[in-house]
Parts: structure tokens; C-alpha cells; sequence
């Protein structure tokens, strides 16, 4: 169902919790605040067992933080928090991106760029720079490649899968290469950068490690989905173009909550549930899958009047809530909420001001957004001309 319908299978299913399938395996979507309470519930859903292999061979890598529970996955999840959301980390990750949008805009005058590819290797240059990985000299656009492969290959079983498959395989042993190089002390980094603390955990197999240092930097480089999106908006709501360069630094982050809100990205997470719950009245059998339905949540017309409205100014007046907007996850971030979330919001904000302010125009190109395709993605993967 789920590789028929896309992102609107869970919200088709009409009202909340719904009982279906997930894999063949029993399952309950739920949305809204009380659901995403509910779910990040520790005593009601457990992660172990539930991201299927298909997910975990090209998305998450196996063994990551994203299947752990209980104490094991506290303490994984404090090394994500401490690199992730300090803000003086962000703020170099930041100017790392905007040395990198410098040197790789400079060549784009009079060119026709593809914004979703130039865009990745934008952030896989800056992200592995902040993060102290020195990529071989030529190797950027492969890296950048597969980085985008392993995200774009999580939900099909067709040759984008095996992409996807074939690169976390070249890249996790990449990595895994450089965490025992750091532990032998052949392989130098900046001390305290994201590769040093998450090479030297010494609770980590060489492996792990490898695996966790690509959860950093592979769904920042998933950033340029958001950012295909927000050139998306640019174009279909040119009047965005003015309201981002008068707005200042607020109406930008507006603009970033409600490009993560309105565009369809993850469509939802999963876990098992621990014993036999009720929820809403619905029983949902113990050891079935409970999902929560982001997509659904975030165009639910109870929490976002018009949802299928592009309005940042929803986010003006106000930060969302903990558990209303959930494009990457709900609840608290020491739980399984995505400790990337400052991160993205911070580097889609300073690109969408940087879209704004750069003269280009849109040749004649399919943007169309499939909802059947997971993870969406504008089809032509946004031409620009740079003028
Ligand atoms: C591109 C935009 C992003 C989206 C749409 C996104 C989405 C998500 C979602 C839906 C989850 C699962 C939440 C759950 O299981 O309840 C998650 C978890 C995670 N994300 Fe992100 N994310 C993004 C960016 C980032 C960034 C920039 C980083 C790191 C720099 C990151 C690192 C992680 C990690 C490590 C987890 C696992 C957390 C845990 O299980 O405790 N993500 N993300």
C-alpha cells in the first residue's frame, strides 16, 4: 500500500487510529499531539525490531541510534545531542555552508544549474568540513551522490534501492576506514569535531561508528530536498521571492517551518508496540506496528487551518509546538525526536534568504511533485539559469 499510494495511504485511511498493514504486519496509524505523546511513550512503543531491513540497509545503516531503546539508547542519543545542538556547533556548520554556496555560486553565472544535485555537494562539502573529514581531492560529487542515493533508495524496491544499497556499502567503508584511522593514529582530525568524538566512543565497534558518523552527515545532505522544495515555493508563489528578502532573518525561518510542514518528505515512523494498548478506543495488539502518520499530522486542518495553503506566516507569531509540527519526529529531542532539527531549520533558513536574493529564472522544466514517490522530489530536480 504503502509503495502504491505514497504519502496519501495513512491519511487516506480517514479518521485516527486506523488499523492497517504495514509489510504484511498488523499496524495502527495515529496523528496528533496526543498521538505523538502516546507514541514517543516509551512504555507504549519500542523501537527494536520495527525499521524494516530494506529501511536500515540504506537509510539509517544497522545498528544506529534509530533502533535502540531504554538506557542504550539515552546514552547513544546524548553524543548526537552534544554535537548537534550547541549553537556555536551550528553557527560553524552554518558558515561552512555559506563558504560553500560562495565558492560553488561564483561559477554558476550564465549556466544552467540542477539545484538538487548543486545543492548536495554544496552540503556535503560543508558538512564533511565542519565535521572534520577530508574527502580525497575529486572524489566531492561521488560522495555527494551517494549520500543523496542512500536517502532517495529507502522506500522503492526497485534500482534506486539498489543504488541506494551499493552506497551505503562504498561509503560506510569509507568511513569505517577513517574511525580506525583515527583510532591508530593514522588518520589526523580537529579534535572535538563530530568525526573525533564519534570515532573515539569507545563503547562503538569501528562499524557503528561509521554508521553513526554517517547519520550526521548523510541526512544533512538531505537538507537539499528541502532546499529543491524551497526553490519549488520561489516558483510557484513568486511573491515568497519579496516577502523573504524584506522579512529578515524571522520571516525566513517562517518561510523553513512551513516548507517542512507543506512539502511532503518523511512520511511517518514506526515502532512496536510493548504490550496490548488501547488508543483512542482501538485496541492495537501487542508486538504490532504503531505508526505515527507525519504527512497526515502535518496537513491535519485541525492543528493547520487551509493545510494545503502555503502561508509562513502561520510561524510568524509563533514557534510551533513540541508536538504539532513533526516533520522530523515529535516529542522531546532526548527521545527519538531528530536531534537534526536546529540544524536543518538554521541551514534552510540562510538558503532560502540566498535563493531569494540570487537572479535566476526557471526554464521550461516538469516540476511536478509526485505524491506517489517516497521520498518526494520535484521531477526535474529544479533547473535554475543564473543570470
Ligand atoms: C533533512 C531534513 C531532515 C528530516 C526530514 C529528518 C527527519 C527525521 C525523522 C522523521 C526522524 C525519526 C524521528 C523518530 O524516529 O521519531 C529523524 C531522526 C534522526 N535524525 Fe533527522 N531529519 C533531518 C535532518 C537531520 C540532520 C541534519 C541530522 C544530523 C545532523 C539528523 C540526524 C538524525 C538522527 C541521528 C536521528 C535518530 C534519532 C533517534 O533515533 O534518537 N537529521 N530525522
Amino acid at each position: 500500500m504503502m509503495l502504491l499510494n505514497g504519502y496519501s495511504w495513512l491519511p487516506g485511511l480517514g479518521r485516527t487510529p486506523a488499523p492497517t498493514r504495514l509489510l504484511g504486519v498488523r499496524a495502527t496509524a495515529l496523528r496528533g499531539p496526543d498521538a505523538v505523546r502516546f507514541f514517543y511513550d516509551e512504555r507504549h512503543v519500542r523501537r527494536h525490531g520495527a525499521l524494516p531491513e530494506p529501511v536500515r540497509g540504506t537509510l539509517t545503516g544497522k545498528g544506529a541510534v534509530h533502533t535502540l531503546d531504554g538506557e542504550d539508547h539515552h546514552r547513544r542519543k546524548a553524543m548526537f545531542l552534544a554535537l548537534l545542538k550547541e549553537p556555536a556547533h551550528i553557527k560553524r556548520l552554518a558558515d561552512e555552508v555559506d563558504a560553500a554556496w560562495d565558492a560553488a555560486s561564483a561559477r554558476w553565472p550564465g549556466r544552467k544549474v540542477i539545484l538538487f544535485e548543486e545543492s548536495g555537494r554544496i552540503l556535503t562539502d560543508a558538512v564533511c568540513r565542519w565535521a572534520g573529514v577530508q574527502l580525497p581531492p575529486g572524489t566531492l560529487p561521488r560522495v555527494a551522490a551517494d549520500l543523496q542515493a542512500m536517502v532517495d533508495g529507502f522506500a522503492t524496491g526497485g534500482p534506486r534501492h539498489w543504488r541506494a544499497r551499493r552506497a551505503r556499502g562504498r561509503q560506510e567503508r569509507q568511513f569505517q576506514a577513517l574511525v580506525s584511522g583515527v583510532r591508530d593514529g593514522s588518520a589526523v582530525v580537529p579534535q572535538g569535531s563530530a568525526c573525533d568524538v564519534v570515532a573515539r566512543q569507545p563503547s562503538l565497534s569501528p562499524r557503528t561508528a561509521a554508521v553513526e558518523l554517517l547519520n550526521i552527515i548523510r541526512p544533512t545532505v538531505a537538507v537539499s530536498w528541502f532546499v529543491a522544495f524551497t526553490a519549488h515555493a520561489l516558483w510557484r508563489w513568486p511573491g515568497q521571492r519579496q516577502a523573504l528578502r524584506d522579512g529578515g532573518a524571522e520571516y525566513a525561518r517562517a518561510f523553513a517551518h512551513e516548507v517542512r510542514r507543506f512539502y511532503p518528505f518523511a512520511p511517518f515512523v514506526g515502532g512496536r508496540a510493548v504490550d496490548t494498548l488501547t488508543y483512542g478506543g482501538v485496541e492495537i495488539p501487542k508486538g504490532s506496528m504503531v505508526l505515527l502518520d507525519i504527512y497526515g499530522q502535518n496537513h491535519d486542518n485541525l492543528l493547520w487551518p487551509d493545510p494545503y495553503r502555503f502561508a509562513p506566516q502561520r510561524f510568524l507569531e509563533r514557534e510551533p509546538g513540541q508536538d504539532d509540527l513533526i516533520p522530523q519526529g515529535g516529542g522531546d529531542p532526548a527521545l527519538h525526536r531528530c536531534p537534526g532539527e536546529d540544524i536543518t531549520v538554521t541551514l534552510m533558513a540562510q538558503i532560502a534568504a540566498r535563493l531569494a536574493a540570487l537572479d535566476y529564472e526557471v526554464p521550461p522544466q516538469d516540476l511536478e511533485i509526485s505524491l506517489r514517490r517516497i521520498p518526494a522530489l520535484p521531477r526535474s530536480r529544479v533547473v535554475i539559469r543564473v543570470r
